[in-house]
């Protein structure tokens, strides 16, 4: 029989090794799995810290305010070279004073929304004091045991470069407008948009009709301000997003799609024209400004961007010609017409290198003594495809395009070319009048230019007079009485031509060293059937008179129209009643002849 003491204290000590064995076990397994766990964290921890570490952006914390911990990101971000630099340091100093309240306010109340966007348009400070633009992060987290705030930002200074950099180079920098670039760009788009949605796009050109007046009698400062509220009154008009662009100068441009809602692009050119129309203070004053719009469409007019812009203008042009109501749709006609007039260019250019241009010669005579006193040299061009062209027809698109420039001149020195060719026949020369284009008188340099006509040719400057408008004279009328009186000095005359017709300031005609008025004669047609013209005739009479000067009357055609000038001591007359402009040769013969309006 067993010892039954000893066989439960047995019993009891192999159930206390087994027990013992498989507590170590378990002890062995736990302790396993602790370092396995351990190990992992470790790994882990490693792994963050090496993401943290590597990262391209700034990420730092800060405890209680104060920086804690930055990787190698912010240590570049912040222009640091060592941790210790900034470890320690307030978080805040990284701030500038004027954004610290919308960090402040962003950290309170995002500090446990993790995965909140970035914020953008914030900038920190650097070591050195300069500045870093960045996008930026916030959240809240543990470190070191201590409740903390993690931040992370994203350095976009470049970005914002790169983007200031295209803004600029497509938008008006006084404005803030697209430029001409970005409107071409942006009109291609459109064009392809409506072309695949079967929809159509206006291009309103607007141009102001006293910006030049605005910008010369008030200064370049008010003419500056002027652009920036008429871009905010364009702007207005339309919706965000829709393209407003500055060309230059007075010149504004708007693409109108058809999805603006219920307006066509014509009432919300009307809706332009009458906000441009309202009045507006500029450095404490007020002024109205207008605009003149013009419209082109797509894809009725045409398909191209340029193609619509150039319509647009020729349209808009059209509506300052015509002073219309401010608005103008573009027609196949302007463009016809515009074509006729490329042609005349390309026409006078070629004139004036082939010599296709002749003068003719009107004679101008004395009413007291009934000779012939002057000659009227009257420009026309024998155009081999057109014929014989008289002057209104191409004179002012020459003057347009400043081709009256070199046609003046051409004018200047074939009139003195004859003169000697005549004196050296021995025909009996008179003064002739040449009439000089408003940008020939522009031309600071003219009087060389008149002078060294008559020295090629030897010829005494009393033999040649100059007319001038009203208008080109009071454009600028100081400059024109210091450049009349080179004239002057030179010895060469000088006439009002059409007077009465445009604005004279009677003091200022004072001053004009000129020898005589010119009676238009749209005056002397109704002389004998118009009292009021009748009157405008006597006064200019008298006018040139009591200046001193002598008064001459053009158009005259008729026996009473002759009679009634001579009752009002008219001077001299020039006009089909004598004789129509004469070729060449015929003006020469007539010369010769001498005839007398009294014989
Ligand atoms: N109905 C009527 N007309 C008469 C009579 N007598 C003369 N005329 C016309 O009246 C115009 C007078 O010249 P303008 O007033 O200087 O007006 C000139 C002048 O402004 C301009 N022009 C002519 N030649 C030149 C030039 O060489 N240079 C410049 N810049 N303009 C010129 O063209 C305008 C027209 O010249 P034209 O056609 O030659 O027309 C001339 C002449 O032929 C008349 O009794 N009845």
């Amino acid at each position: 029989m067993e010892n039954a003491p000893y066989a439960i204290a047995t019993r009891t000590l192999q159930r206390e090794r087994a027990a013992r064995k498989e507590a170590e076990s378990l002890l062995e397994q736990k302790s396993r799995e602790l370092y396995e766990k351990n190990q992992f964290l470790q790994e882990s921890e490693l792994r963050y810290r090496n993401l943290v570490e590597l990262a391209p952006d700034a990420i730092w914390i800060h405890s209680e305010g104060r920086l804690t911990f930055l990787n190698q990101a912010a240590l570049r971000l912040f222009g640091a070279t060592c941790q210790e630099q900034l470890l320690g340091t307030p978080a805040m100093d990284r701030v500038p004073e004027q954004f610290r309240s919308t960090v402040d306010a962003w950290t309170s109340i995002e500090l446990n929304k993790v995965h909140q966007g970035p914020r953008s348009g914030l900038q920190l400070l650097r070591l050195d004091g300069t500045l870093v633009e960045v996008e930026f992060y916030g959240c809240s987290i543990r470190f070191n045991n201590r409740d903390s705030v993690m931040h992370a930002a994203h350095d976009v200074t470049e970005r914002l470069q790169q983007v200031a950099i295209r803004h600029r180079a497509t938008h008006d920098e006084l404005t803030g407008l697209a430029n001409r670039a970005y409107l071409l760009e942006r009109l291609g788009e459109e064009i392809d948009k409506a072309r695949c949605a079967g929809t159509s796009l206006a291009v309103a050109f607007v141009d102001l009709d006293k910006f030049k007046q605005i910008n010369d009698t008030r200064g370049h400062a008010v003419g500056d301000e002027l652009l920036r509220v008429v871009a905010d009154v364009l702007r207005s008009c339309v919706r965000d997003g829709d393209v407003v662009a500055r060309l230059g100068g007075d010149e504004f441009v708007l693409l109108l799609d058809s999805s603006t809602g219920q307006l066509t692009p014509a009432m919300l050119a009307e809706r332009i024209s009458e906000r441009l129309a309202e009045p507006v203070m500029l450095a404490g004053q007020q002024h109205i400004i207008t605009g003149s719009i013009g419209l082109s469409v797509y894809p009725d007019d045409g398909q191209h961007p340029e193609e619509l812009l150039r319509q647009a203008d020729i349209a808009m042009y059209h509506c300052k010609g015509q002073r219309c109501s401010g608005v103008q749709f573009f027609t196949k006609d302007m463009q016809r017409r515009l074509d006729a007039r490329l042609t005349m260019e390309q026409g006078l250019l070629r004139a004036l290198k082939r010599e296709e241009f002749v003068l003719h010669f009107q004679p101008q005579v004395d009413l007291r003594s009934g000779a012939i006193i002057g000659l009227e040299a009257l420009l026309r061009w024998q155009s081999p495809d057109l014929g014989l062209v008289p002057p209104m027809e191409f004179i002012p698109v020459a003057e347009e395009t400043k081709l009256i420039v070199d046609i003046g001149k051409w004018v200047l020195e074939k009139t003195c070319a004859t003169l000697r060719e005549w004196q050296d026949a021995g025909v009996p020369v008179v003064r002739v009048a040449v009439n000089i284009a408003a940008s020939q008188f522009a031309r600071h340099d003219f009087d060389t230019t008149v002078e060294d006509a008559l020295g090629k040719h030897g010829l005494d400057p009393g033999l040649l007079e100059l007319e001038l408008t009203e208008s080109l004279s009071m454009e600028d009328p100081k400059g024109s009485i210091a450049l009349m009186q080179r004239l002057r000095a030179i010895g060469i005359n000088m006439a009002i031509d059409d007077f009465g017709t445009g604005y004279s300031n009677l003091s200022y005609l004072k001053r004009f060293p000129v020898d005589r008025l010119k009676i238009d004669k749209s005056f002397t047609s109704g002389l004998a059937t118009n009292s009021e013209d009748h009157a405008i005739v006597t006064a200019v009479i008298s006018l040139a008179h009591s200046l001193g000067l002598k008064a001459i009357a053009e158009g005259v055609e008729t026996e009473d129209q002759l009679q009634l000038l001579r009752a009002e001591g008219c001077d001299e007359i020039q006009g089909y009643y004598f004789s129509k402009p004469l070729p060449e040769a015929a003006a020469r013969e007539m010369l010769l002849k001498r005839p007398c309006l009294h014989c």
